[in-house]
């Protein structure tokens, strides 16, 4: 017999002005893919081993790691006996494009992550059409696994500065990976130290002593076998980190590694046997597997912040405290507007996310197809967007899951709630696939060549158009909805050319265009994240906004009921479909191991003797 619903819950879906089921088949791109994403979700969770008799915060880092091992075994073999054969490639995209499957097995991120989001992303960009057939057998069996080994002690931004080397021989056709110095150790990629045996390494090609840039390498460092680091190799785990410990994040050195010319990733540059370079079209279509992991990115952080404030609106449905009226009880803290104000635009930034998302991965589909066939006009601007896009929604993401768990109080600090490990996974997302200040700076760097093309007059994409647009400074906006884009539009333009503006003054006092840039980027960055509009606006802005949120109030929970998200993927004591808020926080107390005995060892050893005054 299911466990009784909450009361305040049941009256909240009660409540509720919508058909919830219609939003989650419109969320999922339809019905029937609603009902793919839910048999996928059925059949694999109910896959004997795939979860913790320990919760594992109570399992030491090396406890934690090889649980995560088992289960990721457990976990990737249900996912491929789960597959459909009769769907297709899309019809599969689409049932795992929301669903948080690997949350419900992996709180903390899984060792194969790496494998799956670049390790095969970076084959399938980066190799020529023999080498991918090779590699894509191998991977896609799990016969190898593998991740993207490119960031190194000394250097993650800076590509050009990555110190390791490959120079090659054309006596015996091999690359020689070497690690000249500490600081070009790899260091961070996710599964390197002790769980994949294959990785794609970003190296500086060097051909008779003249640098051919930074190239892709395949190369294996463990033996298939003994899982032993092959000669010359030296690996090992970088530590534990503020999330994503059973990622298995480590270092690797080389010295005077071998490996065959077959092994350096030939799709868009080449090395031919007497050492001949073919150069690529552009050297940045090197960097194009971090060009779609940004774009994954955005849909990750999407389905993410669904997750956090689906637990954080549910708990504050149950929650009950203070006094809003004299004698009228304890409110549902939903009820507060300061409550209200901290979560609903945590539920609407998740749905602009996904349609964010939807819209990038279109763009980069195109672009892509585009790129196939030589024509790369557009890989700049997919750069600049994917850049702004990735940075924007992971930090706002952050924001929005940490507000999430201080909106639940105490018990949102609990590791049983799970929103600390949610905001362990976003805010990783800052820094990773490119930092995120330095990637709003790339798109600072296309918005200010778009706005002196505009002004000399030339046609801008159709992302940049709003800088060509001639609007008086005087433009009046309505607060309707295409006033208020104007507005954005009017002051976003407002932004990037003051930030110019400040640069052209910085090199009319003599500064060069480096230190005007350096002198400028605070304003520069502004004009790629953020706008904001002027005073008069704001009051009766601020009046919709409030108007809003009580419109909201009473679809609050049918709004985090549309995410569909299972109580196992929402792995919350708070979040949890029934409301049992308190008989699930004490549930999981219970299974603490200090909870085996009233009297820990502690006492007897320590304690007492300290008392006694023994000690
Ligand atoms: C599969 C399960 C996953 C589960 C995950 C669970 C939870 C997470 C929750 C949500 C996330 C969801 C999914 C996430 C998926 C995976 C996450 C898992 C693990 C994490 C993986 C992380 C891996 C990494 O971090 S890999 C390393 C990433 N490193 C970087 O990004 C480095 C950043 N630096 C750079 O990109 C460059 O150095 C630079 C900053 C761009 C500068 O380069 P530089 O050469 O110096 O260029 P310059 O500035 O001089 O510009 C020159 C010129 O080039 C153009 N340019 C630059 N880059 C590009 C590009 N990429 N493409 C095209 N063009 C480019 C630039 O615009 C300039 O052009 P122009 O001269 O102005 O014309
Ligand atoms: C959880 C996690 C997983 C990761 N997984 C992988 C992986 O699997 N494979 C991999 O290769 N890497 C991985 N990384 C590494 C990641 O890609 C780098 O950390 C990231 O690229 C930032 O580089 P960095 O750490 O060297 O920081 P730095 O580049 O040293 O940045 C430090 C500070 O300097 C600032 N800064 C740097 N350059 C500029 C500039 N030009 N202008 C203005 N400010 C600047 C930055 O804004 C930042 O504030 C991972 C990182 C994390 C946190």
């Amino acid at each position: 017999m299911s466990a009784k619903v909450n009361d305040d819950l049941l009256t909240e879906r009660r409540k509720c002005e919508f058909n919830v089921e219609e939003l989650t088949n419109y969320l999922d791109g339809g019905a029937q893919a609603t009902q793919n994403r839910r048999k996928l979700e059925d059949k694999v969770l109910s896959t004997k081993g795939l979860f913790d008799e320990v919760p594992e915060e109570y399992l030491s880092h090396k406890e934690k790691y090889e649980n995560a091992v088992r289960k990721a075994v457990v976990y990737y073999k249900a996912m491929k006996e789960a597959e459909d054969p009769n769907q297709t490639e899309q019809e599969r995209a689409n049932a795992t494009y929301r669903s948080l499957l690997h949350a419900a097995v992996f709180k903390d991120n899984s060792p194969f992550s790496l494998h799956l989001a670049m390790f095969i992303p970076a084959i399938l960009g980066q190799a020529d059409e023999e080498q991918k057939k090779y590699w894509m057998k191998r991977a896609s069996k799990m016969e190898i696994i593998g991740t993207y080994a490119q960031t190194e002690l000394g250097h993650g931004t800076f590509i050009r500065g990555l110190e390791t080397t490959a120079t090659y021989d054309p006596k015996t056709e091999e690359f020689v990976l070497h690690s000249p110095t500490l600081t070009a150790y790899k260091w961070w990629p996710g599964s390197l130290a002790h769980t994949a045996n294959y990785c794609v390494v970003m190296a500086h090609l060097y051909i008779n002593g003249k640098s051919c840039g930074i190239q892709p390498f395949i190369v294996q460092f463990r033996d298939e076998e003994t899982h032993q680091p092959l000669p010359g190799i030296k690996l090992g785990e970088i530590g534990a980190k503020l999330g994503f410990n059973t990622v298995n994040n480590g270092f690797l050195g080389f010295d005077q590694h071998r490996i065959p010319r077959n092994r350096m990733l030939m799709k868009n540059a080449q090395v031919l046997k007497d050492g001949t370079f073919k150069r690529s079209p552009n050297s940045k279509l090197t960097y194009g597997t971090m060009v779609y992991v940004r774009v994954v990115i955005v849909n990750g952080m999407a389905n993410q912040l669904a997750r956090a404030v689906t637990i954080a609106v549910r708990y504050s449905a149950v929650r009950r405290q203070s006094e809003l009226k004299p004698d009228a009880g304890e409110p549902q803290i939903l009820d507060y507007v300061t409550q209200q104000h901290k979560l609903f635009i945590g539920i609407a930034s998740s749905h602009a996310f996904t349609l964010t998302a939807k819209w990038l991965t279109r763009m980069y589909q195109k672009v892509t197809a585009d790129l196939e066939k030589g024509n790369l006009d557009e890989l700049p601007e997919l750069h600049a967007i994917a850049c702004c896009l990735k940075a924007v929604t992971t930090t706002d993401t952050s924001v929005l899951v940490e507000r999430s768990r201080t909106s639940c109080g105490g018990h949102g600090y609990m590791l049983s709630s799970n929103l600390p490990q949610i905001y362990g996974l976003v805010t990783a997302a800052c820094t990773y696939e490119g930092e995120n200040t330095v990637l709003m700076l790339q798109t600072a760097r296309s918005l200010v060549k778009a706005l002196e093309q505009a002004q000399s007059g030339k046609r801008l994409s159709p992302t940049m158009s709003y800088l060509s647009e001639k609007v008086s400074s005087r433009l009046k906006w309505d607060n309707s909805i295409d006033g208020i884009v104007k507005g954005f539009r009017r002051v976003a333009y407002g932004k990037v050319e003051s930030a110019m503006r400040s640069m052209r003054k910085y090199v009319r006092s003599g500064l060069g265009p480096e230190d005007a840039w350096n002198m400028s980027s605070v304003q520069l960055v502004a004009a790629s994240e953020y706008t904001s509009i002027s005073e008069a606006d704001i009051r009766q802005l601020q009046d919709t906004y409030e108007d809003l949120l009580g419109k909201i109030r009473p679809n609050a929970v049918g709004l985090v009921d549309a995410f569909d998200f299972r109580d196992q993927i929402l792995n919350s004591t708070l979040g949890a479909y029934d409301g049992r808020v308190y008989e699930r926080l004490m549930e999981e107390a219970l299974k603490s191991p200090l909870n085996a005995e009233p009297v820990n060892q502690s006492f007897h050893k320590y304690l007492k003797p300290f008392m006694q005054g023994k000690l």
